[in-house]
């Protein structure tokens, strides 16, 4: 009966302003006189979030009455930035927000800055996650998004000195207006401890630890709200409550320890980027979230169904990397031990539904657990994945005689033994797929080389793509309204209509529009350089730009090593006519990490040197933003004229900072790799800049030894910034400080740095010339941001859902 309520309750039919100042009142708590920034962003959010849950409850009823296909993705990560503006948007009351705050002589801007940037996540993989989920609720996938709620997300990053410090990130510091808390939502999730065989020959597990998984729903609304999905957020909290006894003798730490320690679970993320840590506490936040997730959807699919073997018809499962591989042994546990099926049909139900995503091919960011902590930890798991192995292992043998199964077995009983969850989510996944039609074929020549081999049609490619709402409507009003008006507003839903923008290249009065829209984002840009490091850049210089987490395959030290050798030839020759030049880093190094910390240090000490020569002020300046976050990334983007994807070919998985920039009508200067290659199939080789060493040749080269120092006193240049740095010119005469880096690339160079450089260096001097004849520059952005149509993640999440999910 109460199913339907009163319109007078709808929120629509309440002015958004009204709705503000009852939230502020009634909900916060301030009245409007002592309220401040941060009061009216609570405010605002809760008022957007009331129009939200009607069409969340919508969403929720048709799937249900529709028996829709439900899609669940698993990530360790979400990089969801600030939701406020990307909720107004998506809502559609962008002018009306503007209109009451500013008729309150208020700034909506400065109110959307004054909420928290949730860093729940490293980089890449954890921003295509919030992508695919904009994605899926605007395509109308039935989707859900499955995580972890971190008390403290990616660590804040500041400079001391120029060295990177960390510190803890507090983003619920104040809250958050976005969750429902579920507290009737809570799952068992168990340690250790041992099975045991009970009088039927049914395996009993009997766990040492059990702790509670709650959960924690945020609302995840499409464009123009046509569907509303759920990122449901797991948080831990202990089985147990307070010791009472203990605490009343005074024991308060023994008293809180079973809570401390269950809550340490889901406490912070891990900072390892590319590098799997092998922390207990990391294995065990898998687990928590992939047993959470997995109890969930069972559960939801009992509700309205009771034959489990339809679960592959009703569900399908993303595995965001190897993260939650343990989802493949926990579902037939699940399924074995408490829906008591039999293992092999729990196998292939298992099998039916999940999918695995694979995002790098760096070795060491491959996971692989020691055996004897998988079966400390997780017992009844490495029974059934010895047991899935088997099942493998007699499959391989009846189909491919002679063929030896161990190498690509998820068990790996040598150096002490390991699970490597690679193969684990490769044997379990009906489907299995990489992010850049590169990669995926080097995924097939390399890691899972075997394995494809042995089954030829379970890898494919979904390229991965970024959400046009965040990444252009929201992050670069001006260019929004500039393609709006010349095009309609159509792209916003579909960004395949962008294409119409192409014949406007060649249409003068346009490109300067479109020149005068990123002048201004260019201004805003120096604007927060300014104030982010004090440092004063002129926005009609070129700005150059290179924004993604510090890593050697990134090769942040190839654009410093040339930024130190165009500051030399500056010098040599101030009066050449240079192109002026602002070059632009920011990324957050691994904790651990201390080679990619030393670049840190070392562009922020190049810095010092170059920004204060007077005799190249006005050519060259040198900054590296701390911090650097979603938030940072929607000023960066629109305020670049070169995008920097230079990353040693074959190591870049796919980028998709290449696609945002690309998109915003900056020009790519990279490496075929990736998705670079794909940029340049849909923009046109005349409009990105390639250069370097292929896949191929690097592999060659990474194989056949390379001698960098030779090519090192092959190119001047290099051979002068090289022995600069380690003459101390950067740190003071302390010749010590940068040979770490000096040595690694004089002796190995595994990432190729000393045979791209000469390359790079040339392609830069072209670029620098091509930014003088504006006009072309111009005509080559305007065909960047119009060809850019195809790397819309609504294109991926369709790719997924036909080739992968059948969920459309
Ligand atoms: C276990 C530690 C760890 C943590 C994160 C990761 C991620 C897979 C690293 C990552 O973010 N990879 C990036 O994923 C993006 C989305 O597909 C790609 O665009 C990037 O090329 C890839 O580096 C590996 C290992």
């Amino acid at each position: 009966k109460l199913e339907k309520l009163p319109e007078s309750l709808d929120p629509k039919n309440v002015p958004l302003g009204e709705a503000v100042l009852r939230h502020l009142v009634y909900s916060v708590g301030k009245d409007a006189s002592h309220a401040v920034r941060r009061d009216w962003c609570a405010a605002l959010s809760l008022a957007v979030r009331d129009r939200m849950v009607d069409g969340w409850m919508d969403t929720t009823r048709r799937i249900y009455k529709e028996k829709a296909k439900r899609v669940y993705y698993l990530s360790m990560e979400f990089m969801i930035g600030r939701l406020l503006e990307d909720a107004i948007s998506n809502m559609g009351l962008t002018a009306e927000a503007k209109g009451f705050f500013s008729e309150h002589g208020l700034d909506l801007q400065e109110i959307l800055e004054a909420e928290p940037d949730p860093a729940l996540g490293n980089g890449g993989l954890g921003r295509l996650a919030a992508c695919f989920l904009d994605s899926m609720a605007t395509v109308g996938v039935a989707g859900m998004g499955y995580g972890i709620r971190y008390e403290h997300g990616i660590f804040r990053q500041s400079f001391q000195d120029g060295w990177q410090l960390e510190e803890p990130e507090d983003w619920l510091i104040f809250g958050n207006n976005w969750e429902f808390h579920r507290p009737e939502v809570s799952y068992p999730i168990s340690f250790g401890g041992s099975v045991q065989q009970d009088a039927q020959g049914k395996m009993v597990w009997t766990p040492s630890e059990r702790i509670l998984a709650g959960a924690f729903d945020t609302p995840i609304a499409g464009w123009q709200g046509k569907h509303v999905n759920t990122l449901r957020l797991w948080s831990a909290r202990s089985a147990e409550t307070l010791n009472l006894h203990q605490f009343n003798q005074g024991e308060f730490m023994a008293a809180s320890r079973q809570q401390v320690l269950a809550e340490s679970i889901t406490k912070v993320l891990y900072p390892g980027d590319h590098t799997a840590e092998g922390r207990e506490l990391r294995l065990k936040q898998e687990v928590f979230f992939t047993s959470a997730s997995l109890q969930d959807l069972l559960h939801r699919f009992l509700l309205d169904n009771k034959d489990l073997t339809a679960l592959p018809k009703h569900v399908a499962i993303q595995l965001n990397d190897t993260h939650p591989a343990i989802a493949v042994p926990e579902l037939v546990r699940l399924l074995v031990d408490e829906h008591d099926m039999e293992f092999v049909q729990s196998f292939e139900i298992a099998r039916g539904c999940l999918n695995y995503t694979n995002h790098t091919l760096l070795p060491e960011a491959l996971e692989k657990w020691p055996l004897e902590l998988i079966e400390r930890c997780l017992p009844r798991h490495l029974q059934i994945i010895r047991e899935i192995d088997n099942l493998f292992a007699a499959e391989i043998r009846a189909k491919f005689e002679g063929k030896d199964p161990a190498p690509m077995q998820a068990i790996d009983p040598h150096h002490g033994g390991w699970v490597r969850m690679g193969n684990l989510a490769f044997i379990g996944a009906k489907r299995v797929n990489g992010v850049s039609a590169l990669h995926t074929e080097l995924m097939k020549q390399t890691v899972f080389k075997d394995l494809h081999e042995v089954y030829p049609d379970r890898i494919l490619n979904q390229t991965n793509g970024i959400t046009p709402r965040r990444w252009l409507k929201e992050c670069n009003p001006g260019l929004a309204e500039l393609i709006t008006e010349t095009i309609g507003e159509d792209w916003v839903g579909d960004l395949s209509h962008i294409s119409e923008l192409v014949p406007y290249a060649e249409d003068k009065a346009f490109r300067d529009k479109f020149k005068a829209v990123k002048l201004e984002n260019k201004k805003r840009l120096a604007a927060y350089i300014q104030s982010e490091v004090g440092i004063k850049v002129d926005p009609t210089a070129l700005f150059d730009i290179q924004i993604k987490r510090i890593h050697e395959y990134k090769r942040q030290l190839m654009n410093a090593l040339e930024t130190m050798a165009l500051y030399n030839a500056m010098k040599a020759d101030p009066k050449a006519g240079w192109q002026p030049r602002v070059k632009i880093f920011a990324g957050k190094a691994a904790p651990s990490y201390t080679l990619a910390k030393l670049i840190i240090k070392l562009i922020n000490d190049a810095a010092k040197v170059i920004n204060n020569d007077p005799d190249v002020d006005g050519l060259l300046k040198l900054v590296f933003l701390p911090n650097y976050n979603v938030s940072a990334a929607e000023i960066l983007i629109p305020g670049a004229d070169l995008s920097e994807q230079i990353s040693t070919a074959g190591f870049e998985a796919s980028g998709t900072g290449n696609m945002k920039f690309a998109l915003n009508g900056a020009l790519t200067v990279g490496t075929l790799d990736g998705a670079n290659v794909e940029i340049k199939e849909h923009v046109g080789d005349d409009n990105i800049f390639i250069f370097g060493l292929e896949a191929d040749e690097v592999a060659a080269r990474q194989h056949g030894g390379c001698q960098p120092w030779v090519t090192v006193a092959e190119t001047p240049r290099l051979q002068e910034v090289v022995t600069q740095i380690s003459s101390g010119f950067y740190s003071n005469g302390d010749t010590e400080r940068f040979k770490g880096i000096v040595d690694n690339v004089l002796a190995h160079d595994y990432f190729q740095v000393t045979p791209d450089f000469q390359a790079y260096w040339d392609i830069q001097r072209k670029i620098d010339g091509e930014f003088k004849d504006q006009d072309t520059w111009q005509r080559m952005a305007v065909l960047n941001t119009a060809n850019m149509g195809w790397f819309s993640a609504d294109r991926t999440i369709r790719g997924y859902a036909n080739d992968i999910w059948k969920a459309l």
